[in-house]
C-alpha cells in the first residue's frame, strides 16, 4: 500500500538534549507540503559539525532535534509545485541549498542561498513548523536535511537528483566533507598550478582540500596535524611534506615561513580551532597568501591577528560547502567519483547502522577515523 500523502513512522536518533548521547526511537514522519520532498534516508555520514552541535556549543542549536546532514537516499513523494525531483530518484541532501532565485543565487558570488536560511537556523521548514514528531513531541530539523532518520523531509531547492548508477553509501559523503574541503582548494581559493599550500589539520575535510589542492596542480602541500597518524593519510592523498606543531620549538608560523622561503601561497584552518586560524593566516606569504577557514569554531569564540597581516597583502576568507552550488555542481562531481577522478571511497574507516550511532559518535573523536557511514536500514 503507498504511503505517499500519509504520516510515515520509522527509527531516528533522536537528541534530546545536549551533550547526551542520541537516542533511537520511533518517530512520525509527515507528509511533504508544497515544495517539499520527503525522502527514504539509505546512508548518511556522521560529521564533526553534528557532534558540534550535540556539545551544545552552536549558538543555533535547539533540542529535542533530528541531526544529520550528510545523506544520500531515495525520494519516497513529493509535495505539489515540486519539478526537480520525483519519487524513485537517488538523492543528495543539501544543507546549502539553491534557489537560483534569491539575491545570493543570483549574484554569481557565492554558494550561498538566503531563501530558506533563516528558519533552517530555527530548526524548521520554511512555513516555520517541524515535520517530526516523537512521543507527541515536535522534534526540530537540522540544517535543513535531518540525515539521521530512515525518512526526513527537506524544501525541494534542499535535494539534488544524482546518478543511480552511484552507491548512495558512498555518495552520502559528498553532502558535506568531500565536497567542502574539495570545493574550498578549486572553488574558494581557486590554487593554481604550481602553488604551494599548507592543510591544517587532515580529517576528511582537510584531506579534501588535498585532494583538491593535488587536482589544481600544487607544487608543495604541507599537512599541520597534531596527530603523527595524519603523515601517511595526507601522503596517500597527495601532500608532499609533514609538521607535527608540537613536535617544534617554534610557533607554527615561523617555521612553514622558513620552510617555504617566505610563506605559502594558499593556507586552509580544517580544525575549527581560532589560535590554529591566526596561525594558518600568518603562514601565508607576504603580499598574496590566501588563509581560507572552513573550520567552525564554537559560540563565543573569536579569531585576531594584527592587521598589519592583512595591511601587507594577506587575504582571510572563509568557505562554506567548498562554494559549491549543490543543483548544478553536486552531480558533476559524482561523475567525476564514477570515472575514478575523485576520491571517496578511500575517507571510509568505519561503517556501522543507525542503533550503533553513538559509537559512531565516539570513533570519530578517534584519530584513526576519517568518516564513519551509517546504513540506516540495515540491523
Ligand atoms: N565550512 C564548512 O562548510 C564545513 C566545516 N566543517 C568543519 O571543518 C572542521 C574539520 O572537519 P573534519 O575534517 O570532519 O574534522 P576532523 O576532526 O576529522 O579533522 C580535524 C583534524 O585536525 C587535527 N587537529 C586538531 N587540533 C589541531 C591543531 N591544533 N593543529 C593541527 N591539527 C589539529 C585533528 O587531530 P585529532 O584527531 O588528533 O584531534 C584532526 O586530525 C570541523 O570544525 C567541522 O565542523 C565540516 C564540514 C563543512
Ligand atoms: N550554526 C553554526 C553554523 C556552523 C557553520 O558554519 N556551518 C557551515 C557548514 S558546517 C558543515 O558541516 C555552513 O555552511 N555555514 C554557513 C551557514 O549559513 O550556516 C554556528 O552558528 O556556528
Ligand atoms: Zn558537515
Ligand atoms: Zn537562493
Amino acid at each position: 500500500m503507498s504511503g505517499i500523502g500519509k504520516t510515515i513512522t520509522c527509527k531516528a536518533a533522536v537528541a534530546w538534549e545536549a551533550g547526551k548521547p542520541l537516542s533511537i526511537e520511533t518517530i512520525e514522519v509527515a507528509p511533504p507540503k508544497a515544495h517539499e520532498v520527503r525522502i527514504e534516508i539509505y546512508h548518511t555520514g556522521i560529521c564533526h559539525t553534528d557532534a558540534y552541535t550535540l556539545s551544545g556549543l552552536d549558538p543555533e542549536g535547539a533540542f529535542p532535534i533530528v541531526l544529520g546532514h550528510e545523506g544520500a537516499g531515495i525520494v519516497e513523494s513529493v509535495g505539489e509545485g515540486v519539478t526537480n525531483v520525483k519519487p524513485g530518484d537517488h538523492v543528495v541532501a543539501l544543507y546549502t541549498p539553491e534557489c537560483r532565485e534569491c539575491k545570493f543565487c543570483k549574484s554569481g558570488k557565492t554558494n550561498l542561498c538566503g531563501k530558506i536560511r533563516a528558519t533552517q537556523g530555527k530548526g524548521v521548514m520554511p512555513d516555520g513548523t517541524t515535520r517530526f514528531k516523537c512521543k507527541g513531541q515536535d522534534l526540530l530539523h537540522f540544517m535543513g536535511t535531518s540525515t539521521f532518520s530512515q525518512f526526513t523531509v527537506v524544501a525541494d531547492i534542499s535535494v539534488v537528483a544524482i546518478t543511480p548508477r552511484a552507491p548512495m553509501d558512498r555518495t552520502c559523503l559528498l553532502g558535506c566533507g568531500i565536497t567542502t574541503g574539495y570545493g574550498a582548494a578549486i572553488i574558494t581559493a581557486k590554487i593554481e598550478k604550481d602553488s604551494t599550500v599548507a592543510v591544517f589539520g587532515a580529517g576528511c575535510v582537510g584531506l579534501s582540500v588535498i585532494q583538491g589542492a593535488v587536482k589544481c596542480g600544487a607544487s608543495r602541500i604541507v599537512v599541520v596535524d597534531v596527530n603523527d597518524s595524519k603523515e601517511e593519510w595526507g601522503r596517500k592523498f597527495g601532500a608532499t611534506d609533514f609538521v607535527n606543531p608540537t613536535k617544534i620549538n617554534k610557533p607554527i608560523q615561523q617555521h612553514l615561513i622558513e620552510m617555504t622561503d617566505g610563506g605559502l601561497d594558499y593556507t586552509f584552518d580544517c580544525t575549527g580551532n581560532v589560535h590554529v586560524m591566526r596561525a594558518a593566516l600568518e603562514a601565508c606569504h607576504k603580499g598574496w597568501g590566501q588563509s581560507i577557514i572552513i573550520g567552525v569554531a564554537a559560540a563565543g569564540e573569536e579569531i585576531s591577528t594584527r592587521p598589519f597581516q592583512l595591511v601587507t597583502g594577506r587575504v582571510w576568507k572563509g568557505s562554506a560547502f567548498g562554494g559549491v552550488k549543490g543543483r548544478t555542481q553536486l552531480p558533476n562531481l559524482v561523475e567525476d567519483y564514477l570515472r575514478g577522478d575523485l576520491k571517496v571511497d578511500e575517507f571510509i574507516t568505519h561503517r556501522k547502522v543507525l542503533d550503533e550511532i553513538n559509537d559512531g559518535f565516539e570513533t570519530m573523536k578517534q584519530g584513526d577515523c576519517i568518516r564513519c557511514v551509517l546504513d540506516l536500514r540495515a540491523k
